[in-house]
């Protein structure tokens, strides 16, 4: 084995086909079953993206009503999943919370072991339903505060504002939060996806490779990296009174220190996308929407001032995350909450993926290049 059979970090590697996105870095696209992620953000309820990516088809009105009715009425928390969040430490990572939560449903659930494309799809639909209310529920407890039960005259974004914030939210606020989930929900092999689809190769349940998958997400290289983001606005320091120039300035000076000092950012950069990331865009302007309805101003000062210091020093571009961190930070959610967020959107490509494996599946078992000692006997060992 030479080195150049070693692919270290699978970069560049096709590992299998996938019908469920294409992400093209040439044409700085990216199609969900077909249809680019722009049309979808801009027309369709996170409800009909979750159902195109699970069908590969856009729901018929009676499916789409259906399903609907589905999802609201699996949202309440399930009690033994209430049990196990209360055991867990106030201060614990929220994103561990949301593993042990998905664990638990899987431990309680009746078909847990069923891997028909039937079960299979009404487990992913449970977890989508179920999820928000484990968010809800954790962000609230963090704060001190009761429950709020779900709404069922409420669609599904509109629905987890409500149970985290215990208030309607604004049309613009929802809406920018259904962007956040159209875009997050699938992005072809990422490393979560990537070890869902491992977890599921070996036959194991669609509940373990979400878990799996969570815990893949959670690191600040891939989905932490929306939490990351604000932490960096954090370090810079969000001064309210101060103007976007001026905020802008001064987290210019901030990315030009880091690099100086070759520290890695957070939000920016990307395993497939050189020219920048094909959401970005969107997200942006569901930020620019948020900042303009809070009238923060200073935010984007921050934002703009440390991109363009990174496009100047590095020409690296933002991720997905840039933009997604500000937006869920505006909108009230506490800085550790920002990943869960994206693990309620990713149920949905992980499941989807999940699905595909197992219709058509081989182990995944990659193989390795030894670079450990030699053949070495224990000491009294006889050597012939
Ligand atoms: C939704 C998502 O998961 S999107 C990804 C979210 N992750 C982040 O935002 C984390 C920050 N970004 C990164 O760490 C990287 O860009 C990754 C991991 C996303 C992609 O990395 P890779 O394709 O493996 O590229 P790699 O990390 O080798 O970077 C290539 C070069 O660019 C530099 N670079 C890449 N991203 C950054 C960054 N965010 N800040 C500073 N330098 C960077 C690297 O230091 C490296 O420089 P070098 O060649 O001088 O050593
Ligand atoms: O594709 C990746 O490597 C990471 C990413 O953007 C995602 O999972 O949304």
């Amino acid at each position: 084995m030479t080195e150049d059979n070693v692919y270290k970090g699978l970069a560049g590697v096709v590992a299998d086909y996938t019908a469920v996105s294409k992400v093209n870095p040439e044409t700085n696209s990216l199609l969900y079953r077909g249809y680019p992620v722009q049309q979808l953000a801009a027309q369709l309820s996170f409800e009909e993206v979750a159902l195109l990516l699970w069908n590969a088809e856009l729901p018929s009105a009676d499916e789409l009503q259906q399903f609907i009715s589905f999802e609201r009425s699996h949202r309440a928390l399930d009690p033994a999943v209430k049990q196990a969040i209360d055991l867990l430490p106030t201060d614990c990572h929220p994103m561990d919370v949301g593993r042990t939560a998905i664990s638990v449903m899987g431990a309680a659930h009746p078909q847990s072991e069923d891997a028909s494309p039937e079960a299979e799809l009404a487990k992913a639909q449970e977890v989508f339903a179920a999820f928000p209310a484990v968010v809800a529920y954790d962000q609230r407890r963090r704060r001190g505060l009761q429950p709020v039960e779900p709404r069922d005259d409420l669609d599904y974004s509109q629905n987890f504002l409500w149970m985290t914030f215990g208030e309607e939210a604004a049309e613009e606020v929802v809406d920018a939060f259904r962007v956040s989930m159209v875009l997050y929900a699938e992005h072809s092999f990422n490393a979560s996806t990537f070890t869902a689809r491992v977890v599921t190769s070996t036959q194991a349940d669609l509940h373990s490779a979400i878990t799996a998958g969570i815990g893949a997400l959670k690191g600040s290289l891939h989905g932490g990296a929306n939490e990351a983001v604000m932490h960096t606005f954090e370090e810079i320091g969000i001064d309210k009174s101060e103007s976007r120039e001026q905020a802008a300035d001064r987290s210019k000076a901030w990315m030009e220190q880091a690099l100086a000092e070759k520290r890695k950012v957070m939000g920016f950069g990307h395993r497939v996308y050189k020219n920048g990331d094909s959401r970005v865009p969107t997200m942006q302007r569901a930020l620019d929407a948020m900042v303009a309805h809070y009238g923060r101003g200073e935010i984007m000062g921050i934002y703009d001032g440390l991109q363009a210091a990174m496009d100047e020093a590095k020409g690296i571009l933002p991720n997905l995350d840039y933009p997604a961190g500000p937006t869920y930070h505006l909108m009230g959610f506490d800085t550790e909450m920002f990943t869960p967020l994206f693990i309620a959107s990713r149920i949905t490509g992980w499941s989807a993926h999940v699905m595909e494996q197992r219709a058509n599946n081989a182990l995944i078992r990659p193989l390795s290049a030894y670079n450990g000692p030699e053949e070495r006997q224990l000491p009294g060992q006889a050597t012939d």
